[in-house]
């Protein structure tokens, strides 16, 4: 069975004010089908090239790209694959329930239930309510479930996702991670780039860590875990939320990320407000992880010169 996405021997450059940039140096990985696989790095580390590449969106690279055993060349290569960018340009015009009609007919889906298929997938986001407002009325979270709601209603095999849930407040982020979890569950495999991990550990099989165009490494998310034991993420029950940055995840459940040095005293205040100790997980922070990773580079490299 062909890989849902394999990138072979990639390398792409810019040239910039008469300067030649690469972009993307020498990028092998490999997802397979209904995996979820998280791409991550720093602001120009190379995400969003190695994303038009396999759109077709760049095609002055080298290298091979097969999305599902096609080259991304190929315009037939993108059949069944659905694309958010990070900030989705959608037709201001229209309403969520015109775009998600469209959506279905670029891709040629006939549906005799169309209205209810797109509705439902509205409501499955929440923003039943606005179906027939025009885009420019909405906030910039609400027009970002509807591109997300876009992209899920054509049921594609792979999802590209390019920053997923950046302009998300803490609920549309749990929201839109429990709808993916969902979709993964059903076989479907996603691409996603990211900054923070912690959002989105809980759904990728394996991270991709790219930096300067390199892609230094991949890991699972619990050879990430196992490298980090001094955070936590704490669950617990309790009537009110012991902190206004905690996340609420469903009635009176909320989630925290602490240090190790803080997690005796949260303990504490959990039962001292009447609340009941859920889990405690180590966490994964991006930046304690991708350091350690560009660290251990760094050395290996120095031993090789
Ligand atoms: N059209 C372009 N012309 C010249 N250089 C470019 C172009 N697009 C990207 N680059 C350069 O290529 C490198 C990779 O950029 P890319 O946008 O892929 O990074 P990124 O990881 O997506 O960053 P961000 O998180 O900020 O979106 C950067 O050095 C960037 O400046």
């Amino acid at each position: 069975m062909p890989n849902a996405l394999e990138y072979k021997a990639v390398n792409k450059y810019f040239r910039s004010k008469g300067k030649l940039i690469q972009a993307l140096h020498n990028i092998n990985f490999s997802v397979a089908e209904g995996e979820v696989f998280g791409f991550v790095g720093p602001n120009g580390a190379g995400k969003s090239t190695t994303i038009k590449i396999m759109l077709d969106i760049i095609d002055d690279y080298t290298g091979d790209v097969q999305l599902y055993g096609v080259s991304a060349r190929n315009a037939d290569a993108r059949k069944g694959i659905a694309y958010v960018p990070e900030s989705p340009a959608l037709y201001e015009q229209f309403t969520p329930l015109e775009i998600l009609q469209m959506g279905l007919d670029m891709y040629g889906i006939r549906r005799t239930d169309k209205d209810a298929w797109c509705t439902q997938w509205l409501e499955r986001f929440s923003i039943g309510h606005v179906a027939k407002q025009r885009i420019r009325s909405l906030s910039k979270g609400t027009a970002q479930r509807v591109a997300l709601a876009h992209a899920l209603v054509v049921n594609p095999k792979l999802l590209v996702l390019d920053e997923p849930l950046s302009g998300l407040d803490p609920v549309g982020r749990k929201d839109v991670i429990e709808i993916l979890a969902e979709y993964k569950k059903q076989g479907g495999a996603i691409f996603f780039t990211s900054h923070v991990l912690h959002d989105v550990e809980r759904i990728a099989d394996r991270f991709g860590f790219i930096h300067k165009g390199e892609l230094l490494t991949t890991r699972s998310p619990r050879e990430l875990a196992a490298e980090r034991a001094d955070c936590y993420l704490v669950r617990y029950n309790a009537e009110q939320p012991i902190h206004s940055s905690n996340i609420q995840i469903r009635d009176s459940e909320f989630e925290i990320e602490v240090t190790q040095s803080e997690l005796p005293n949260f303990i504490q205040q959990i039962s001292a407000n009447n609340g009941h100790l859920l889990t405690v997980k180590p966490a994964v922070s991006l930046e304690t992880v991708f350091f350690k990773i560009l660290n251990e580079q760094n050395n290996s490299n120095q031993i090789s010169n």
